[in-house]
């Protein structure tokens, strides 16, 4: 190939119809571009008129993906300016559809690296093929077995990992040269996949145990060897895996798992941020999980870890807890437990009505929660009966249906707001429009781990962090504060996401503050701010 295409065919080199007259000449590019020289602005205002141009979402996001394939400054200055629109076609909900559909729309393979936990040879040359002369410091990695509520998707999930580092360029300014997508393609226990002629990855079904765990082993040594001050990201692994994956290398590594730890800040800051607009107390709260897996159990960790911080033994707080999952309120005579359910778990002989303790609507008419987060995956779960009995006994009850993409929902924020006749404070999974009851205007905040992640990353690249801790997880938690107008009516309990590269810059600062403070960061850096600042990168050319 000449240097020109070489150049032309990079997306983290090339600026197509921005390259100067002086680049043209100097980079062999004189006579192969069209002759007017664009700005990056007037790119982006030609590129977005298309984008418009596109009849769904589908279609909008193939062709985004087109110009983050050809010229990623490009595709992040549009991403930077267009923020609120982009983000749910960028990312969730509609990515749940491409990755769905992935083996049949691929078009190339965007950076990413693809591992197969057959050939556990092949990951050095994997990771030193994907990454090239780049200096990766952010791998997100994904084995595609929770792929958010939709499943077991097999190498099709590597989109989950390519979509979750767009909104870390996007939302936080990580550099995009910096970042490795990477899935590790363990089989897939989803029959379509395997039946499918077109299905680009290996057709078994899953591996798991002995062998899939020392392939993890040697993938997290081989990565931790190759890339210095790596920040590694755990995305949508199965119930089982999650934690336990996360528990063996959170206390030796830089690590996070945005399911449990990311999802835990946000709920609690939007909880947080419930109780500021209430005037409630969390230690006065009495919590129900619905859907107790990867998520579910990880807020709760999350929230009765800040109630212990505000003053209780680990058993008064446990005693706020409720625990729901397929087989109803969870009792400790269950065999079928997790580890992270177990603790939660409560006396069946606590119960007059421990049998009809099975279904939701019966549960909360006999606990009477304050506040109830949902992360099931079953859609429409958050009934009106529901919703009438948490206001018979909360003035403002706290509602969260986290689950996603959008047809997974527990409830719609609307309905929430109308059945609770305006007084839930309601976050949820998805981007929801505000609703308006009786003359106020209820702004829905998006409990969703991409308000955080991205600062929280942010702020262990710029401070160099050796690990991710409880503390720095809830000083990030606790950033939040302050950044929405509680005294407002219907104000939101989360910053909206438009806000995020704001929000990214504060966790991102609380965080490499916390690291520092603890004696964890490495860099050679004192002023967090200017580390953070420092380090954050800018779509221009
Ligand atoms: N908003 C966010 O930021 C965010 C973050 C992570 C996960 N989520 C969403 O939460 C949902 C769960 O994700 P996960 O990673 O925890 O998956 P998971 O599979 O680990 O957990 C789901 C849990 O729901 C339980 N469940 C299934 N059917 C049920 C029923 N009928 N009643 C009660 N419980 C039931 C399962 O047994 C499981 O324990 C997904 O839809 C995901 O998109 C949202
Ligand atoms: O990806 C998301 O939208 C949030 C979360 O990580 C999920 O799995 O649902
Ligand atoms: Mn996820």
């Amino acid at each position: 190939m000449t240097t020109a295409q070489n150049i032309l065919n990079d997306p983290f080199m090339n600026k197509g119809t921005a390259f100067t007259l002086d680049e043209r000449e100097k980079l062999g590019l004189v006579g192969v571009l069209p002759p007017y020289v664009q700005t990056i602005e007037e790119q982006a205002q030609q590129t977005y008129l298309q984008f418009q141009s596109k009849g769904t979402n589908l279609e909008k996001r193939l062709f985004l993906m087109e110009i983050f394939n050809t010229n990623r400054t490009l595709f992040y200055y549009l991403f930077a300016h267009h923020l609120d629109e982009f983000n749910p076609i960028v990312y969730d909900p509609e990515i749940a559809e491409t990755i769905e559909n992935y083996s049949h729309l691929y078009v190339q393979s965007q950076y990413a690296a693809y591992l197969d936990v057959e050939h556990p040879e092949n990951i050095e040359t994997t990771l030193r093929n994907a990454a090239g002369d780049r200096h990766i410091r952010l791998i997100v990695v994904t084995d595609a077995e929770g792929i958010l509520g939709i499943g077991d998707w097999g190498m099709n999930g590597v989109d989950i990992s390519v979509g979750k580092l767009m909104v870390y360029t996007a939302a936080a300014g990580i550099d995009p040269a910096s970042v490795l997508p990477i899935v590790i393609d363990a089989g897939t226990n989803r029959r379509q996949l395997l039946d499918d002629p077109l299905y680009l990855g290996t057709r078994h079904e899953r591996i798991r145990g002995e062998r899939y765990y020392a392939f993890i082993d040697r993938f997290v040594r081989t990565a931790e060897r190759l890339f210095p001050r790596l920040y590694l990201h755990w995305e949508d692994f199965g119930r089982e895996n999650a934690a336990t994956i996360l528990n063996k290398y959170r206390n030796s590594i830089a690590t996070f798992n945005d399911d449990i730890q990311g999802t835990g800040i946000v709920t609690l800051a939007g909880i947080l941020g419930a109780l500021n607009i209430s005037g409630g107390k969390l230690t006065d709260q009495t919590y129900l999980c619905y859907g107790a897996g990867t998520a579910g159990a990880g807020i709760a960790e999350r929230v009765m870890d800040e109630m212990m911080g505000e003053g209780l033994s680990r058993e008064e707080a446990l005693n706020h807890f409720y625990m729901v999952d397929r087989q109803g309120l969870l009792f400790d005579d269950m065999d079928d437990l997790t580890p992270q359910q177990r603790p939660f778990a409560r006396k069946r002989s606590d119960f007059k009505n421990a049998d009809q303790l099975t279904d939701l609507e019966e549960i909360v008419r006999t606990i009477r929660p304050t506040i109830l987060v949902g992360t099931s995956t079953q859609p429409g779960t958050f009934t009106e009966n529901i919703v009438r009995s948490m206001c018979e006994t909360c003035e403002r009850p706290i509602i969260f249906p986290l689950s996603n993409p959008t047809e997974l929902a527990e409830a719609t924020a609307q309905d929430l707001i109308v059945w609770s006749e305006g007084k839930a404070l309601v976050a949820t999974g998805i981007p929801a429009g505000s609703v308006t009851y009786e003359g106020v205007e209820h702004v829905i905040g998006q409990a969703n781990n991409a308000l955080i992640y991205p600062g929280l990353g942010l702020g262990m690249l710029a401070s160099e962090a050796s690990l991710l801790t409880d503390e720095m997880i809830s000083a990030a938690a606790h950033s939040l504060g302050g950044m929405v107008d509680a005294t407002q009516p219907g104000a939101p309990v989360l910053p909206p996401f438009k806000d995020v590269r704001r929000v990214s810059t504060r966790i991102a600062e609380a965080v490499a503050r916390k690291a520092q403070e603890r004696g964890l960061s490495r860099t050679g850096q004192t002023d967090m701010a200017a580390a953070v600042h420092d380090i954050q990168w800018e779509p221009r050319y």
